[in-house]
Parts: structure tokens; C-alpha cells; sequence
């Protein structure tokens, strides 16, 4: 009676917003599935509105599905709805320096301004040579072995994003740099969620001793405190050692180290743990996600070959099939601009975003939403809302193009990418990417289902907090000889 009239009290006779009725003590621990639970909340959001909220052990969860409400309070009211909510197991991980998780404080802020500057619109256009050549190279990749495809896909990813951060040329597909950011990402994608882990919901679970190995949380926080270390320090100590023999190569790394050089030694070493943090945090949030977009691109082309068809009949009248294209191309091509905007939409790579946390209590449309809730922008919802996108489950490039060809304003499909303080910094080297390499493919080859690639149900996806189709076989065949002969031609010229 005693928590019930607190309650009432700090909520000024507000209620939450609506939700399916909490269990005593557990709360709403039952309604929320470890996985898809983007689908779950939006059959919610049908019986009690658009902005629901549950509660587990007493920790409120509100969930936001429709873009007005996500807008209004993620963006609009940003200054108290961009903090982020602890998760215990990635406290017992040490990492407080993963900006992607970071709460709202001063490190953050500038771990962030380091991104921003970095990764802003005009700082990309540099990188466009990096990803050209990359691209290339991975269509040469394709030609030698088809088979492997993820394989090159997540390569080309790793050398990208490697090469940008620190200038670091990978060796190979086992290099081990590629492989623990990986690891690293998979880890925090399957632990961020609510209802992920029961530690998180009940954190005094982390004292469990490793005596009891079934029930003790000890050995995942052990293995992804080592992940997140050499994440962290790895690629800096190989930065600096080049800046030691004079092989550094530029990077984001060493210009921000070379920006630092001469700050006084009380706060260099603040300043190098927040670059750090900053490229590292870069590093493991940036490579699986750009696959799992292109990944999604193959799916849309495989089971919609006439779409390809068309994105090739654009490039071949840009290129005359006489080179491969380019990014002075792109003006010429928004069908291929389309149908990456599509991709983000159709299956968007994190359907929850990442939750946010409240750091103030707030009112909104009469519900109560205390400090320290946590907020999910439900993406999915929100791109797959038929009121902005009709038939919003068909794959559908051309919903993204006026009726005289050319881009049409969208102002939704941000939220692919999150929102207000929090969007991802990377979003305008995802794009670039994307671009390049779905012009690429296209304009050499044919992407084909094997025998054993199977029907539109043979692509389940993850359902997890980062959601990718699991691997399936296809087939890039060279659209003719001259394609072939223009990937060997560009290969011998590089
Ligand atoms: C298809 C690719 C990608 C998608 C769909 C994506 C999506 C997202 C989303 C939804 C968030 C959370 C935003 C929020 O909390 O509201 C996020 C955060 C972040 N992303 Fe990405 N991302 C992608 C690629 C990248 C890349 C390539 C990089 C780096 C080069 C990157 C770096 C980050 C960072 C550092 C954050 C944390 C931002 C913060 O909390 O302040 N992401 N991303």
C-alpha cells in the first residue's frame, strides 16, 4: 500500500502509458520476447495505441511506435530523453567507454564530437577513393570465387572501416583484427535488449560467484572484458608504433593523436582515452551492420529480379557498359538511390534503435514517464507504418521517386539510424557504401538464386538488436564477357 501511494503520489495522479497489465513483483518480464520484439510491440501498439509502456521488476519501459511520438520526445525533447540506461552486464564488461552505450555525460559528449567531426557529410566525400577501390575489389573477389560472398562482404567491410580508423591495411580474412570487433559487436547486440539477460533485470545476479558456472554471469563479462580491451587498444597501439617507424597511414587515429600532441600532460591522457574510445566504439558499431544491409539488398534483388533488371538498364546509360561506375555517377542514378533507401526500410538493420533513458520525469499526451525509464524508438513501426509507407512488407524502390524519376523528400527514413542526439554518426558513411556498392554489383553482374537458395521464406532474419538474414547461397554471374573483362581491366589498372 506504502509503494502504491508513493507511486501515485510522484506520478501526480498520471497513469503510465497503457500496456499489458504487470504481474505482481515481475511486472511485464513474460511480455517481452527475447526476440522480434519489435513485432511484438507493435501488435501492442494495435490494442492500446502508440505509445505503450511496460514495467519489469519496476523499471519502466515505454515503447514508442509511431514517428510523431518518436519525433516529440526522442528528438524535440532530446535534452532529457538521450541518456542511455545501465546494463549491468556491460558495466561487469568495463564498457563504460562504448560510446553506442555511453550515458549522457561529458565523455560522451565528446567522444561524439570526435565521430561527428569525423564521419560529417564533407569529411566522407574523402573516403570516397577508400570505398571505390573497395568496392572494386570486392567485385574481383566475386569473380574468383562466388561462393564465399559473406566472406568478401565482411572483409570489404573490415578493411573500410580499418582503414578509415586507423589506417590499418587487414591481412587477410582470419587477420584477428577483423575478427574480435565482430565478435565484440554480436555480443553487445545479443545483451543491449530488454529481457536479453536476467542480470539485467535483476542485477544483484552479478555477485554469483563462478563456483556456480550455471547460474554466475561471470565468464560472459570476462570474455567480452577482453573483447572490449583489444578493441580498445589494439588498433591505437598499432597507430602509434607506425608513428614510432614513421608507416603511419592516414587515419582518424592519427590525426586526432597528431591534434593532441602537444596538450599538457594532465589532459593528454584524458584526451587519447576519449579518441580511443571514440574509434574503437566506431569500430565494433560499424562493420556488421553495413553488411547486414547489403545482405538485405541481395535478398530484395533475388527475389525481385525485375528490379534488377532496372537498376541495370540505369547504369548501363550512364556507363555505356564501357567502365564501371563512380560517385560523380550518382546524381544520374537515383533508381540505385531508391532502392538503398528502400533496404533501409524494408528491413531495417536495428528495428529498436538502441533504448534511450529518461533524466528527468516528463509528461506526455497525459501519461506519466518517469526519470530514468527506458525509451525505444520502434523503428520497424515506424518504417513499416502503411499511412507513410503503403504496402509497407513489398520491397518497393520506386515509393522513394517522384513521378518525373527523381528522389523524393523523405523525412521518416532517418530513424533507420535512430534518433536526435543519439543517430548514428556513421549514417553518411553507410550511405556512401551502400551506394557505391549496389552500383557496382549491378553493373557487372547478375545475382542469382542457386537451386538450393529456395522461396521468398528461405531468408529468415535475426531477431535480435542488430537483425541480419542468416547466410544463404546465391550466385553472382557475369552479365556478359565484357563485364568480365572490365573487373580484370580495373584490377590490372589498380
Ligand atoms: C546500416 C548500417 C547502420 C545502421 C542501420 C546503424 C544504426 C544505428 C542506430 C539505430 C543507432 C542508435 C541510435 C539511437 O540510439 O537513437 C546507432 C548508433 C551508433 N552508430 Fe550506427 N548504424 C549503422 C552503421 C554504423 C557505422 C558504419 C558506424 C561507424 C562508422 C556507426 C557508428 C555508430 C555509433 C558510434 C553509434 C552510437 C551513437 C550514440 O550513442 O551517440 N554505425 N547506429
Amino acid at each position: 500500500a506504502y509503494l502504491a501511494i508513493h507511486d501515485y503520489q510522484k506520478k501526480g495522479g498520471l497513469p503510465y502509458p497503457p500496456g499489458p497489465r504487470p504481474l505482481p513483483l515481475i511486472g511485464n518480464l513474460f511480455d517481452i520476447p527475447k526476440e522480434f520484439a519489435w513485432l511484438s510491440f507493435n501488435r501492442f501498439a494495435r490494442k492500446y495505441g502508440d505509445i505503450i509502456s511496460f514495467r519489469v521488476f519496476g523499471q519502466v519501459i515505454v515503447v514508442l511506435n509511431s514517428s510523431k511520438a518518436s519525433k516529440e520526445l526522442l528528438e524535440r525533447r532530446g535534452d532529457i530523453y538521450s541518456d542511455r540506461p545501465t546494463i549491468p552486464i556491460h558495466d561487469m564488461m568495463g564498457w563504460e567507454w562504448v560510446v553506442v552505450i555511453a550515458r549522457y555525460t561529458e565523455y560522451w559528449r565528446q567522444s561524439r564530437k570526435l565521430l561527428e567531426r569525423g564521419l560529417r557529410p564533407g569529411a566522407i566525400a574523402g573516403y570516397h577513393p577508400l570505398l571505390q577501390t573497395n568496392a572494386r575489389v570486392l567485385l574481383t573477389q566475386l569473380l574468383e570465387n562466388s561462393n564465399e560472398w559473406e566472406a568478401h562482404l565482411r572483409y570489404m567491410s573490415a578493411v573500410l572501416i580499418l582503414g578509415m580508423g586507423y589506417g590499418y591495411e587487414v591481412a587477410g580474412r582470419n587477420d584477428r583484427k577483423m575478427d574480435v570487433a565482430r565478435k565484440m559487436a554480436q555480443l553487445g547486440a545479443d545483451t543491449v535488449l530488454p529481457g536479453a539477460l536476467l542480470v539485467n533485470d535483476l542485477p544483484f545476479l552479478r555477485y554469483i560467484p563462478e563456483w556456480l558456472p550455471w547460474l554466475s554471469y561471470k565468464p560472459i563479462a570476462r570474455y567480452g572484458y577482453d573483447l572490449g580491451q583489444e578493441v580498445l587498444h589494439a588498433p591505437m597501439a598499432f597507430v602509434k608504433e607506425g608513428i614510432v617507424n614513421g608507416t603511419a597511414q592516414p587515419s582518424l587515429a592519427l590525426n586526432g593523436l597528431q591534434e593532441i600532441e602537444n596538450v599538457n600532460a594532465s589532459k593528454h591522457e584524458k584526451a587519447e582515452e576519449v579518441l580511443a574510445g571514440a574509434l574503437g566504439s566506431m569500430y565494433s558499431a560499424g562493420n556488421d551492420t553495413t553488411v547486414s544491409s547489403i545482405m538485405t539488398f541481395i535478398v530484395a534483388v533475388l527475389l525481385h529480379p525485375d528490379i534488377q533488371k532496372m537498376a541495370q538498364r540505369d547504369l548501363d546509360a550512364v556507363t555505356k557498359r564501357e567502365r564501371l561506375p563512380t560517385f560523380e555517377d550518382r546524381p544520374a542514378l537515383p533508381f540505385i538511390d531508391a532502392i538503398c533507401m528502400e533496404v533501409q526500410r524494408w528491413r531495417p538493420v536495428v528495428p529498436l534503435a538502441i533504448p534511450h533513458a529518461t533524466t528527468k520525469a516528463d509528461v506526455y499526451e497525459g501519461f506519466f514517464i518517469p526519470k530514468g525509464a527506458l525509451v525505444i524508438g520502434n523503428v520497424w513501426a515506424l518504417l513499416h507504418d502503411p499511412e507513410i509507407y503503403p504496402e509497407p512488407e513489398s520491397f518497393k524502390p520506386e515509393r522513394f521517386l517522384n513521378a518525373d524519376g527523381r528522389l523524393r523528400d523523405d523525412t521518416y527514413l532517418t530513424s533507420a539510424f535512430g534518433f536526435g542526439k543519439r543517430i548514428c554518426p556513421g549514417r553518411h558513411f553507410v550511405d556512401a557504401t551502400l551506394f557505391i556498392v549496389i552500383a557496382s554489383l549491378l553493373s557487372v553482374f547478375n545475382i542469382e538464386k542457386c537451386k538450393d537458395t529456395g522461396g521468398p521464406d528461405q531468408f529468415p532474419y535475426t531477431g535480435t538488436a542488430v537483425s541480419r538474414p542468416h547466410s544463404f547461397r546465391c550466385s553472382f554471374v557475369p552479365r556478359d564477357k565484357n563485364s568480365e573483362e572490365l573487373i580484370v581491366a580495373d584490377t590490372l589498372a589498380c
